[in-house]
């Protein structure tokens, strides 16, 4: 529930960066501002962002590189200083933005807790109480002892992420940080936050997994160019911005292609087709049965998820399954690859153009991997209105 007066309040938030991309030109900046005179040439990362976030709230920020999140997150962080607007935070915040930020390399991983968590506001006797906790929640071993500065950036993420649980701060900004970590430490991180969210706290998380704000954030904002493209619901905006993705997809890209998941060896969906149809797709009547089959490449040789949706062709969801819903194990034709085969018997789509999208999924379903879409054109006769027929009967 929301409360009145919001933990953070931002109005025509702008920030500008100089152009300074040699040394001469840096060095010319740094005078510029040293004599206070109005800086030439500007990158404007972000402009005109009015936002509130109310207690117990939890946003996602998404957008494409270079879009201009981190540079948002950064501000209502307090690193970085806007240069139009006003900021407003009621409250204890605690950001999990670039790696190691806050953290004193030649410290050590305890000497840094102490650091950071008492940065944080923790008295060194409050520190000591939640020590265990935190070194449990970090899970990095005798490296708790060795200096920050040979630490993997996933060890340093996971001891930043550790002293932000312990702080149980009012506002929690993370930026990426489900990126870094290794499966097992992304899950206890997606149930900290849940629980968190459940104890009523606030979330603002960056992320370029939809399945990972789907899940965690009820609303969120698409920042494009430095300003806000929508704010709403989690499910609609990540909706459009995948629709977006795909309309650019769709014209820079003819034909299909490997996907980068399939590239990178991870999860991804190697095969998949409608009616015995590749990825031209298929037309069937209104009523007719649809079957969705495909093959599932999992690296870890584990049965993986595979969650199927079916979209309007402009990418409104009309409805999704997954296979671990329903209980169903995939089945192996090799140690990596899995198959599935989904009938859709007297399909009541009305008729017009959908897509179907396949999401590999890992074997717990869930980290989302890969996705791949079908085009499906549904051919009939019928004056009604919407997406689907629901049945229904007259009566006298
Ligand atoms: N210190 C800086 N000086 C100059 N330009 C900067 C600085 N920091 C960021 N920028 C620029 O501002 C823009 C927004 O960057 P930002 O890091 O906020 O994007 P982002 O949406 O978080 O991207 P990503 O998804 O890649 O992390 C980019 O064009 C970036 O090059």
């Amino acid at each position: 529930m929301s409360s009145a007066i919001p933990l953070i309040r931002l109005r025509g938030v702008g920030k500008a960066y100089p152009l300074a991309d040699s040394p001469l030109g840096r060095l010319r900046t740094i005078v510029t501002l040293l004599l206070g005179r109005p800086l030439p040439a500007v990158f404007q990362a972000l402009s005109g962002i009015n936002l509130e976030v109310h207690r117990g709230e939890s946003l996602g920020l998404i957008g494409v590189n270079g879009a201009g999140k981190s540079t948002l997150l950064k501000t209502i962080a307090g690193v970085v200083r806007p240069s139009a607007g006003e900021i407003e935070i009621n409250g204890r915040v605690s950001a999990l933005l670039e790696l190691g930020a806050g953290f004193h390399p030649e410290y050590t991983g305890r000497q840094n807790v102490f650091l950071a968590a008492s940065l944080m506001g923790l008295s060194d006797a409050e520190i000591r109480a939640r020590l265990d906790d935190i070194l449990a929640f970090a899970d990095i071993g005798e490296h708790i002892d060795q200096p920050i500065k040979h630490y993997s950036s996933g060890m340093v993420v996971r001891l930043g992420f550790a002293v932000a649980t312990c702080v149980r701060p009012d506002i929690l900004i993370t930026d990426e940080v489900l990126a870094v970590g290794d499966e097992s430490f992304q899950r206890k991180c997606v149930s900290w936050m849940e629980a968190y969210l459940r104890g009523g706290g606030t979330l603002l998380l960056c992320s370029h997994s939809m399945f990972h704000i789907e899940k965690l954030c009820r609303k969120a904002v698409w920042i494009h160019d430095g300003q806000i493209e929508a704010y709403g619901d989690a499910s609609v905006v990540t909706r459009d911005y995948l629709a977006w993705h795909e309309r650019r997809l769709a014209a820079a890209r003819p034909g299909a292609q490997p996907s980068n998941a399939q590239a990178a060896g991870q999860h991804a969906v190697r095969k998949l087709s409608l009616n015995g149809c590749g990825a031209e797709g298929t037309e069937i009547g209104m009523g007719e049965t649809l079957t969705i089959s495909g093959v599932v490449f999992a690296p870890d040789g584990r049965p993986p998820v595979v969650a199927l949706g079916f979209l309007k062709a402009d990418g409104t969801p009309i409805y999704g399954l997954a296979s671990d819903m329903d209980g169903h194990v995939l089945s192996a034709i090799s140690t990596h690859e899995f198959v599935f085969n989904l009938s859709l018997p007297g399909l009541l789509l009305l008729p017009g153009h959908y897509i179907v999208r396949a999401h590999a999924l890992d074997a717990e379903g869930y980290r989302l991997f890969d996705e791949v879409v079908c085009p499906l054109v549904v051919k009939g006769d019928s004056r009604e209105m919407g997406v689907c027929r629901l049945p229904h009967q007259w009566h006298a």
